[in-house]
């Protein structure tokens, strides 16, 4: 059970060492990092372990709260940069249309959206009346609408979304969205604290109950997008580093040394929520298959975090631990394919990337969106040009990201 905190938006800090001075904060920065899982996607909502890390491409949520107008007036305001989209609704109209849900809830026990709150959120979105080509923000708006009036209720402010992150493409915008907006709200709302001490330009951490706490809200919103999230992208765009999750059970993997790998985007959009969906129908026709499926992932999720471990605790050396996880991403890959998940796009670049033995599987949903291809260490920049610049033949978009970094943290302005 988690201790009752009763912080306001208002945070304390040191002055001079012994005085305390409080200093009202009117915005809010926060940012929670994408993801790479490295094996077990799928697999880990039917209850099989997975390995997944931060990744160095972040989603910002920046928060303002205004002072309420007369008679409960004002807005609140969606502005998503990127999209170059700003979405706005009355806190009136809200009021009126979340009834009783529009009251803030209990901070400390994150409750699940019902559906006749879903069904009411989604009719203040379709008021944007979204092009078809966008229709697939209205889930995140519906997730970010239940985010702010559950958590605040439905006082007027400002949100701000920016992201590295490509959308719909396996490295958890989803949960990043989430993350970011949920420990935005909670500070504003007093839940939660950044472990610095003064305002300023630096990214401040968290303790353990307070990302607790972010991680909980967040697997809600998670829930809004994906419908049956196994709640692992939520988890690492949290707590941050390389872990392994199993049933809603968190390990901290040590990585001392951390792996090496080229995303590519295949551009070949797709949707979490019917993948996951297309999974489960799967494994509802041929139970017993799937069940053996999903058990061979168990035991690859298992033995390739044993050997991060290992090679963490220098207990093998770099060339062998390479050489274990490319078999086991490369069987990975293959039982992926067994769940009907992989893509011609992806496909495609799993033969590219053999040519130069390097091996690749899919990461998140799959169905298109991202491919992991591991780098040894030995791999010269040439060879990684080489291939680099093939993968974008195809039209496909190459990065190289920084695996095992920071998960969620703040910057009060
Ligand atoms: N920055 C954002 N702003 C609004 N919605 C977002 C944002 N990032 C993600 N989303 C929501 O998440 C959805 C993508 O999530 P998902 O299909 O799980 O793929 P992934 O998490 O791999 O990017 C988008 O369609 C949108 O609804
Ligand atoms: C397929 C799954 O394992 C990961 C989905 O990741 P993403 O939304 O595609 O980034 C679903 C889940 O674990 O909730
Ligand atoms: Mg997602």
């Amino acid at each position: 059970m988690r201790m009752k905190r009763n912080r306001s938006f208002c945070e304390s800090h040191k002055n001079n060492g012994r005085e305390r001075k409080k200093i009202r904060i009117m915005e809010v920065r926060a940012r929670a990092p994408g993801k790479i899982i490295l094996a077990g996607e799928h697999a880990v909502v039917h209850g099989s372990a997975a390995v997944a890390a931060a990744i160095d491409l972040y989603t910002h949520s920046s928060l303002q709260l205004h002072p309420a107008g007369e008679g409960g007036a004002g807005e609140v305001v969606v502005d998503l940069r990127d999209l170059d989209l700003s979405f706005s609704w009355p806190c009136s109209r809200l009021r009126e249309a979340l009834g009783e849900s529009c009251r803030k809830a209990e901070l400390q026990a994150p409750r699940p959206c019902s559906s006749e709150e879903l069904a009411s959120i989604a009719k203040l979105v379709e008021l944007h009346e979204l092009p078809e080509a966008k229709i697939w923000l209205s889930a995140g708006l519906s997730a970010c609408l239940f985010l702010y009036t559950s958590i605040l209720g439905c006082r007027p402010g400002k949100v701000v979304v920016t992201s590295d992150l490509p959308m719909g493409a396996g490295l958890g915008s989803s949960a990043a969205f989430s993350v970011s907006l949920s420990g935005a709200l909670l500070t504003a709302a007093g839940a939660i604290c950044a472990e610095g001490a003064n305002c300023g330009t630096e990214w401040e951490s968290f303790g353990k109950d307070d990302l607790e706490l972010v991680n909980l809200w967040a697997f809600q919103g998670e829930k809004i997008i994906h419908g049956k999230p196994s709640g692992i992208d939520n988890a690492v765009s949290t707590y941050g580093s390389m872990i392994k999750f199993k049933k809603g059970g968190l390990t901290n993997l040590k990585s001392g040394n951390p792996v090496k790998m080229l995303i590519t985007d295949t551009r070949v959009g797709r949707n979490t929520k019917a993948l996951v969906a297309g999974v489960s129908e799967r494994a509802s026709r041929h139970p017993d298959t799937m069940a053996s499926v999903f058990n061979a992932v168990n035991s690859i999720s298992e033995e390739l975090s044993s050997i991060v471990e290992l090679a963490a605790n220098d207990e093998i050396a770099i060339t062998s631990k390479e050489e274990k996880l490319a078999e086991l991403m490369e069987m990975n890959q293959g039982l992926l394919k067994c769940m009907g998940v992989s893509h011609s796009s992806i496909e495609t670049v799993l033969r590219a990337t053999l040519k130069y033995n390097l091996v690749s599987k899919l990461t998140g949903a799959g169905g298109g969106g991202c491919v992991l291809t591991l780098i040894p260490n030995i791999l010269s920049n040439l060879v990684l040009e080489k291939v680099t610049a093939e993968l974008e033949l195809h039209g496909f978009r190459c990065f190289k990201v920084q695996v095992g970094g920071q998960g969620f943290q703040l910057c009060r302005g």
